[in-house]
């Protein structure tokens, strides 16, 4: 995607031919700044502070962390150490998983000596495919926009998506998004709830931010919002991403998505998750079993933001010793879900649905 005219991916090589940058998401929307990982700490760390954060970049800074740990040291015994570290990061996301398997898989039987190079070229590869992936993701969902625009009498195709499943959280294009900026360029009215996404408010500073760029029309809502706006038939659908979607189509995404998927049931508004296949965790067929990560309490006591001049400020708001929990994640259920939107098709959120798409996985 374009920012100021220059097209970036999130994550990308260096050009010294030894490290890897990235966007810092924790500067945004307030400065958009690369920040450069050189080892397999500085991956681990930029994935632990959320420098990258969304599902599909995990993954792929992940691959590109193994990379810059064989640098160091390309024997067996430092692959299987960075391969542990990086699944240590964050616990939800499984295409942390798959990344670091895909990887392994093909590095464990390779000679010290090729790995190097084997690894940066694969890691390549999945960012790649990664973008691939997203268009067609595109392409399905646009399908569905089109759909619910024909059949409108005039005004914007409302949609509204919670947290930041965009470009930024990806590689490129995004998964929720990417029917989105489609259906835009396509000339399609299309107007987004942003829901601010608390505690870590990443629809308020990332998915308006990304929006913003691209010039599609949003508007930003405090997370308590949408269930309002879907009963006044203001929200058309709804699209958002997954970490982790079960066998069977139950969907772990960022914390208050099973509430937005409830308030859709209950008014009729079509309820869509866009995934790469690689956000399927085959191995698991019940949502209550997905790891769901718990943060630290300061999110929710204290807000961050800037003040006049750039700074960073911290703002308390709670009552002052209170205990706050922060379940990051939770799992909203098949029943909830319209259809999954996926790079090989819109398929229901059940075991048929997923494996009428992705017959390969029953084999
Ligand atoms: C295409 S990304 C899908 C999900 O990863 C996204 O919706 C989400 O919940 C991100 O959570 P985050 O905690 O910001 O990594």
């Amino acid at each position: 995607m374009q920012i100021n005219g220059t097209a970036y991916r999130t994550i990308w090589p260096g050009e010294d031919g030894a490290s890897v940058e990235i966007i810092d998401q924790t500067l945004l929307p307030h400065v958009f700044e690369a920040a450069v990982l050189r080892t397999l700490d500085d991956a681990a760390r930029a994935i632990v502070t959320m420098q990258v954060r969304g599902a599909p970049l995990i993954g792929a800074t992940a691959a590109y962390g193994l990379w810059l740990a064989l640098l160091a040291d390309p024997s067996d015994e430092a692959l299987d150490r960075a391969a542990e570290v990086l699944l240590a990061t964050r616990p939800t996301a499984v295409n942390l998983r798959w990344a670091i398997n895909d990887m392994l898989a093909r590095l464990r039987p390779a000679a010290p000596d090729t790995r190097v190079a084997m690894a940066k070229a694969r890691a390549g590869e999945i960012c790649d495919e990664d973008v691939e992936t997203c268009r067609s993701i595109g392409s399905h969902g646009l399908a569905l926009i089109e759909k619910i625009a024909a059949g409108k009498q005039g005004g914007p195709v409302n949609i509204l998506t919670h947290c930041n499943a965009g470009w930024l959280a990806t590689v490129d294009w995004g998964t929720a998004l990417a029917p989105i900026y489609m259906a835009f360029n396509k000339g399609i009215d299309v107007h987004v709830w942003v829901d601010e996404t608390r505690p870590r408010n990443q629809g308020a500073a990332l998915t308006a931010y990304e929006l913003g760029a691209h010039g599609v029309p949003h508007r930003i809502i405090v997370d308590n919002a949408g269930g309002h706006l879907m009963q006044r038939g203001q929200v058309d659908m709804c699209i958002v991403g997954t970490d982790r979607t079960t066998a069977s189509g139950d969907v772990a995404n960022k914390i208050g998505t099973y509430l937005k998927a409830l308030a859709a049931h209950d008014n009729d508004v079509p309820f869509y998750v866009a995934l790469p296949g690689t956000t399927i965790d085959w191995t698991l067929h019940d949502g209550r079993d997905i790891p769901i990560e718990e943060r630290g309490a300061e999110e929710v006591t204290r807000m961050a933001g800037r003040d006049g001049r750039g700074g960073v400020v911290h703002v308390d708001i709670a009552a002052p010793g209170s205990p706050a929990g922060n379940p990051a994640f939770d799992v909203t259920p098949a029943r909830l879900v319209t259809g999954l939107i996926t790079e090989r098709g819109v398929c229901a959120a059940s075991a048929e649905g997923l494996s009428g798409l992705y017959p390969e996985q029953g084999r």
